[in-house]
């Protein structure tokens, strides 16, 4: 029986991934944790806890090296609310260029003036004529899940699109469309687009991303889209640029009291991933991710550590989660050698500064034997969790 504790709603057929084998709690001790943008920071860990699993993106909510050094693996959904965001972007250059936002508040502001409403609608509607994408250039930054699905769909728009992201993985790459320019740094996207959107992580390396010095770059009356993090933009420097002009328009999902009281901001209560659609693929990739980990050591989509997979047919289990340095395995397997126990199979794999290892022993080895082992290794300088899974 496992504990699972989530920190947020999540949709029930992610729940139902479970089974009748785990007891889903919102406070206590659990096993795992499954949240989505629930911030973590401040929350005491109990030791308990063995991972966690976002349903969705960012983990810039969950305190992910602290995590890493307690040996807590954590995951995300990559991928699996991409189209949501995607499909928000996408309305949302409308929204922007044609002065959407704008003409439909004063449209519902008409009510009350009666049978001269359709007369004030076609004197007033000349306020907000607005632009075509068509024709338009749009730079991406961040060319990950989201990015690309943007890339894609803004070309079959008639748009030109350039996209900027020095890390492209090589999936990424082959799902992009051919017709999408590669800029070789951030000043290009900045100097040339009518419009930019950004769909980068948000870590230091990215915080403050927009700042003074990019806006100066823009192009006037450019319009910025961020589905991405508020902290990716520098808010001060925003409001000077939305003053002056060089931002027509500033797309947020993440309105604050500050961004909602700058001139020609439209905030959207971050709804990029509310679709049921996207809340079901995550909550179930996310559920499904965390029980196999919890029930077989596992690992696929997890940020801190590797991708380490050996199929699992109930056999006796040790999974170590470790600093990537030498001679770790080689003190584990010592451990075994000592008392005559044989290795069945096993794997090792590294990510960063960590590794992960899965050592699959013969049956009948005896349950004591198997703790003092899971202790000697524990003990280990570099090693950060032990579990012995049967
Ligand atoms: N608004 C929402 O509801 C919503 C939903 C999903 C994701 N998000 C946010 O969007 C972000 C991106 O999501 P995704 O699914 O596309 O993630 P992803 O990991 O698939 O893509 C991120 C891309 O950014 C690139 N990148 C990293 N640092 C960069 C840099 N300095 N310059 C340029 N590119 C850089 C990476 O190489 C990667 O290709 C998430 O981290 C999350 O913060 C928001
Ligand atoms: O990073 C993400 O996946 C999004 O910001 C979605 O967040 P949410 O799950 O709170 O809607």
């Amino acid at each position: 029986m496992y504990t699972i504790q989530t920190l947020n709603n999540i949709v029930q057929c992610g729940l139902d991934v479970f089974g009748n084998q785990y007891e889903m709690i919102t406070e206590g001790e659990a096993d795992g944790i499954l949240l989505r943008s629930f911030p973590m920071h401040t929350m005491e860990l109990p030791a308990s806890v063995k991972a966690i699993a976002r349903a969705g993106a960012g983990v810039n909510n969950i305190p992910v090296e602290a995590c890493t050094e307690k040996g807590i693996v954590v995951f995300n959904t990559p991928g699996a609310n991409a189209n949501a965001v995607k499909e928000m972007v996408l309305a949302s250059l409308l929204l922007a260029s044609r002065n959407l936002w704008d003409g439909i508040s004063w449209a519902k502001s008409l009510y009350g003036y009666g049978d001269i409403v359709p007369e004030l609608v076609e004197a007033g509607k000349k306020e907000y004529v607005g632009n075509e994408i068509r024709g338009k250039r749009l730079g991406i930054i961040g060319l990950g899940a989201i990015g690309a699905l943007v890339a894609n769909d803004a070309l079959a728009l008639e748009m030109e699109v350039i996209g900027y992201d020095p890390y492209v993985s090589v999936e990424t790459a082959w799902r992009l469309s051919r017709q999408v320019q590669r800029a070789v740094n951030l000043e290009q996207i900045f100097a040339t687009c009518d419009y930019i959107t950004i769909h980068v992580p948000l870590v230091e390396q990215t915080r403050g991303l927009l700042n003074a010095h990019a806006f100066r770059s823009m192009k006037k009356g450019v319009r910025i889209f961020n589905f991405s993090r508020g902290e990716l933009v520098q808010e001060e420097d925003l409001r000077d640029a939305l003053e002056s002009g060089i931002v027509a328009n500033y797309v947020t999902d993440f309105p604050n009291n500050t961004v909602l009281g700058m001139k020609n901001v439209i905030p959207i209560p971050h709804l990029g991933a509310s679709t049921y659609e996207s809340e079901e693929n995550c909550a179930i990739m996310a559920a499904r991710q965390l029980k196999t980990y919890l029930e077989t050591g596992n690992i696929r989509n997890s940020v801190n550590f590797p991708n380490v997979e050996l199929p699992y047919f109930g056999q006796k289990r040790i999974t170590v989660a470790h600093k990537n340095v030498p001679n770790m395995v080689g003190q584990m397997t010592a451990f075994l050698a000592e008392h005559h126990i044989n290795i069945a199979d096993m794997i090792n794999r590294s990510k960063g500064s960590y590794a992960y290892t899965i050592i699959d022993i013969d049956n009948g080895v005896d349950a004591h034997i198997k703790e003092s082992i899971a202790t000697k290794i524990k003990n280990l300088p570099g090693v950060a969790a032990v579990r012995i899974i049967q």
